[in-house]
C-alpha cells in the first residue's frame, strides 16, 4: 500500500525536511516485506481562498479508492499500536493507497475532515504543519516496525 502525505505549505530544506525524508526513507524500505509503502510527499502553495480553496488541492491528490486519513487535532487519540494495526488492516483488506492529509494555517476544511476514513489527533495542542509531517513520518516508520516485529518500538 503506497502511503502519500499531501499537505498544504511548502517545506524547504532544513532540519524538519531532512527528518521526514529520513523516517519516510526508513519507512519504505522496512515497509518492503510488510507489502507497505513506498511513501512520499507532496506539498502545495498555500491557497488565498483559505481552506475550501485548499481543499480543492488536496482532493486532487487522492486517487481513487484511496483510504484517506485527515490529521486534526479534533480527531482520535490512537496508540502506536493502533495505528500499526490500523495500516495493517488497510493493507490486508487489499486498498492500494492512502492519502494523509495535513492542512495549512486555518487547519483542514470541514469536507475533507468527512471524507476522511480516520481522523487522527498528536494531541489538542496545535502544532505547526512542518512539525505534524515530521510526527507523522516518524509514526508511519513506527508502525512498520510494530507490524515487522523490530524492536524499535518498545512498551
Ligand atoms: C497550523 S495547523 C492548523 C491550524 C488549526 N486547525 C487552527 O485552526 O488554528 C496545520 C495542520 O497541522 C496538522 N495539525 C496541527 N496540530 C495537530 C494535532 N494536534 N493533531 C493532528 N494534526 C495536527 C493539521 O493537519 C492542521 O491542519
Amino acid at each position: 500500500m503506497r502511503v502519500t502525505i499531501a499537505a498544504i505549505g511548502r517545506l524547504k530544506r532544513g532540519p524538519e525536511r531532512a527528518l521526514i525524508d529520513d523516517y519516510l526513507d526508513r519507512f519504505t524500505k522496512s515497509g518492503r516485506q510488510l507489502g507497505l509503502g513506498p511513501a512520499s510527499v507532496v506539498d502545495m502553495d498555500a491557497r488565498k481562498g483559505g481552506m475550501a480553496a485548499e481543499a480543492e488541492l488536496l482532493l486532487a491528490k487522492i486517487p481513487d479508492g484511496a483510504v484517506v486519513v485527515a490529521l486534526d487535532e479534533r480527531g482520535k487519540l490512537l496508540t502506536s499500536p493502533q495505528f500499526a494495526e490500523t495500516l495493517g488492516g488497510w493493507r490486508d483488506a487489499g486498498r492500494r493507497d492512502c492519502v494523509c492529509l495535513i492542512g495549512g494555517a486555518d487547519g483542514l476544511d470541514p469536507a475533507l475532515r468527512d471524507r476522511a476514513d480516520l481522523v487522527i489527533s498528536f494531541g489538542k495542542m496545535v502544532w505547526p504543519h512542518m512539525l505534524a509531517r515530521v510526527m507523522l513520518a516518524e509514526q508511519l516508520y513506527r508502525a512498520a516496525s510494530i507490524l515487522a516485529g523490530s524492536p524499535y518500538h518498545r512498551e
